[in-house]
């Protein structure tokens, strides 16, 4: 059975989880793991001198547990994806040699996270301007809402900062440019994740 780890990180509001459940979808025995998922409870959640909760740090989030999800995928793939539910295409007995399980990493900080990065085979990295990102940013709702000000005040000074922490961690980025449409940007990663399944399966 063979393995590989896609990671599809970025700035908030750059079309990760867009980008990561529209490869899920279109390739088989695939399956998402988003970082989003791991918050901590508010009442953990640090607080800056302005009011501003520090969400946007590493320790705002459960990264031990997300890993404990990753050694599940790593440890048994198949029983991973039918416990979420996802099919597989793969027979049980007989197993063939083509088979390749895919998981999807995706978050704004799993970059910065050398555990996570270390088991990565490829990693993209999803970018939209200030503005932009600003914009969508507005756009949304999380839990709990921004307050005002928290796009300034907390988000892009980290953005900056994180950034910054991750470049001298990781070399071997795949930028990608998040203005591009949904349908370009997985155009792009899925026939590259093809062609990566097909170097772990020794074909290229
Ligand atoms: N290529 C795109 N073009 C235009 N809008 C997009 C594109 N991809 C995603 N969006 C929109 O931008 C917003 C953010 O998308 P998405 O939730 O995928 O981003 P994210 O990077 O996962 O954000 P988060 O900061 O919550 O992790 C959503 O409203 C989504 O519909
Ligand atoms: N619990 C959450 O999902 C949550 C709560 C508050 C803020 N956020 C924001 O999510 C983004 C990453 O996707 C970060 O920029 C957080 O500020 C998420």
């Amino acid at each position: 059975m063979k393995k590989l780890v896609i990671g599809i990180g970025g700035i908030t509001n750059g079309g990760k989880t867009t980008l990561a459940r529209s490869i899920q979808e279109h390739i088989p025995n695939s399956c998402v793991i988003a970082q989003d998922a791991f918050f901590k409870e508010d009442y953990m959640v640090a607080i800056d001198s302005n009011g501003f909760k520090q969400y946007d740090v590493l320790e705002a989030l459960h990264m031990d547990r997300m890993m404990s999800d990753i050694r599940a995928w790593q440890k048994d793939p198949e029983s991973f994806l039918i416990s979420r539910g996802l099919k597989t295409t793969f027979p049980r007995i007989p197993r063939t040699p083509d088979e390749v399980y895919v998981l999807i990493i995706e978050g704004f900080l799993i970059f910065n996270y050398r555990p996570l990065n270390e088991i990565m085979d490829k990693r993209y990295f999803l970018n939209i301007p200030y503005e932009l990102c600003k914009k969508r940013r507005c756009s949304r709702v999380y839990v709990p809402p921004d307050p005002p000000g928290y796009f300034d005040g907390h988000v892009w000074p980290m953005y900056l900062k994180n950034r910054k922490e991750m470049e001298e961690m990781v070399s071997d980025l795949v930028d990608l440019d998040g203005t591009k449409s949904r349908e370009e940007l997985f155009a792009t990663v899925y026939e590259d994740v093809k062609l990566e399944s097909q170097r772990v399966l020794g074909k290229v």
